[in-house]
């Protein structure tokens, strides 16, 4: 413990050291190992990485994790980069959400299955409402690793290690759960892999069968979304009937695609991760699809904004309101140079009361240099709020907002809002306030359950995309 006190900076360790504090050994190397750049990460500053405490633990998970089989396939990877190509030109639109952090207790099928099977109804309503594709993808399968704004958290006198995600250390507040256990990336991959083995079952086996459209919404508490989605549904089951019996051939509704998201925040983890694909000979970061450098780490000579500029993958960056328009562009140069269609994604999370005054500038400054970025909007992190009773929440009202700021700003400049970002889960939680069915602070004491952010709930999320439906009917 006195070491990780000790050093209670792991951020910005500077040029020439890793994550450790000094030069990694050559068993940290992955497959990719020869490929040029893969490693020039280790020798920029690089924030919110962990301080492990054992170093034999490290290298013999790095080396673990490097010969394991990737998450995903490259080419899926690349199915993906054209679908977000297509959203960027306002053929189809990005709906991607899960927890602000996934646990591995939490990694069960009741979970996971609700949080698909509410993505699924949110893509419904806005594929409906909207009349066009939605990219259905969970902020799933490796969202595990948390940047924190303080490196220590101080419960009634006692201070230890913030929670850094589940790929870092444990959420009880003990000195043991709390030290950063490099091993914990073993079992965040071999969670990833069970959770991605289920989606995948789920949405290639059957239950994401277009015509199942109402059993999505068993089993949820009833409200006025799921009544409202019920309706939809009716439409939707006449419409399909309807075709049957034109003699319409459904093999296509059978099964959906979803791809798997994370936060790109443990380097060691995803350089481990990285391959080169047999096909095209270029390196993929197998860890997930779709991978995004958040708002505290996208500093442009920093290490993220490196590693990520080097892997095939889609990429989002996170913006908050600070960001300029030649910060935007800059991020362009060094990640999308070629101008890529579907290879970069903004994901703006500026809070209601910025979006409308600063955006505007940004996605000006990015237009006229001609470079098709996808915008997203995540609606969520720059509306944090603390409850008088003390938990952190969001206001669904101001959250609302910024998604209507958002379509209000790409309306006025003629550009094209491709999608949303939200921290969501398929249960019946509390942790934002507001809603159809009000939640209020009082509820918190019982139901909630976020380690990190406060999540939409089941019926909150319904209620959000009932409501982006309509703003995609406008546009
Ligand atoms: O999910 C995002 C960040 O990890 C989170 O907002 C950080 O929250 P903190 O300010 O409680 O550290
Ligand atoms: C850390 C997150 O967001 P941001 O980087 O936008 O603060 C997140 O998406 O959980
Ligand atoms: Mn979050």
């Amino acid at each position: 413990m006195t070491e990780l006190s000790a050093n209670p900076a792991p951020s910005m360790t500077g040029p020439l050291t890793s994550s450790l504090g000094s030069p990694l050994t050559s068993t940290a190397q992955s497959g990719a190992a020869n490929y040029p750049g893969l490693d020039d990460w280790r020798q920029l500053p690089i924030s919110q990485q962990p301080t492990w405490t054992d170093r034999g633990v490290f290298d013999a998970s790095v080396k673990e994790l490097s010969v394991l089989p990737p998450l995903v396939f490259a080419g899926e990877v690349d199915i993906l980069r054209e679908r977000l190509a297509a959203a960027a030109q306002g053929k189809a639109f990005l709906l991607q959400g899960g927890d602000c952090a996934e646990t591995f207790e939490d990694a069960t099928a009741d979970k996971i299955s609700a949080r698909v099977r509410t993505i699924l109804q949110m893509a419904v309503v806005l594929t409906y409402g909207a009349a066009m594709p939605v990219i259905k993808m969970g902020r799933m399968a490796g969202q595990f690793a948390k940047p924190r704004s303080s490196n220590e958290e101080t419960r009634d006198g006692v201070t230890l290690p913030a929670y850094r995600g589940d790929i870092v250390n444990g959420y009880d507040f003990t000195p043991e759960s709390r030290a950063h256990d490099a091993s914990r990336m073993l079992k965040a991959y071999h969670t990833s892999a069970s959770t991605l083995n289920l989606i995948r079952a789920f949405t290639q086996g059957g239950f994401a069968d277009l015509r199942l459209v109402h059993l999505w919404n068993k089993g949820f508490t009833e409200n006025p979304a799921h009544a409202r989605y019920e309706s939809l549904a009716r439409d939707i089951d006449r419409a399909i009937k309807f075709m049957a019996s034109c003699g319409a051939d459904f093999e296509a509704l059978k099964r959906v695609e979803f791809f798997a998201s994370h936060e790109a925040l443990l380097l060691d983890y995803e350089r481990a991760l990285t391959r080169i694909d047999s096909r095209t000979g270029l390196p993929y970061d197998t860890s997930g699809h779709f991978l995004w450098i958040g708002e505290r780490t996208r500093e442009l000579d920093h290490a993220h904004v490196d590693f990520l500029s080097r892997v095939r993958n889609p990429i989002g960056v996170k913006l908050g309101p600070g960001t300029s328009g030649d910060d935007a562009l800059r991020l362009i140069d060094k990640l999308d140079p070629n101008r890529e269609p579907g290879r970069l994604t903004f994901i703006t999370r500026m809070g209601s009361k910025n979006i409308r005054e600063k955006l505007p500038a940004v996605v000006e400054k990015v237009t006229a240099s001609g470079a098709q970025v996808l915008w997203v909007t995540d609606p969520m992190h720059g509306n944090t709020v603390t409850s008088p009773n003390g938990y952190k929440t969001r206001n669904f009202d101001d959250v609302v907002d910024e998604v209507r700021g958002f379509f209000e700003v790409h309306h006025a400049l003629g550009t094209v809002p491709g999608g949303l970002h939200m921290e969501m889960t398929g249960d019946d939680v509390a942790e934002c306030l507001g809603g159809a069915d009000p939640i209020d602070q009082d509820a918190f004491l019982d139901r909630y359950e976020s380690v990190c952010d406060p999540r939409l709930n089941h019926m909150q999320s319904l209620e959000m995309a009932f409501l982006v439906a309509g703003a995609l009917t406008k546009r």
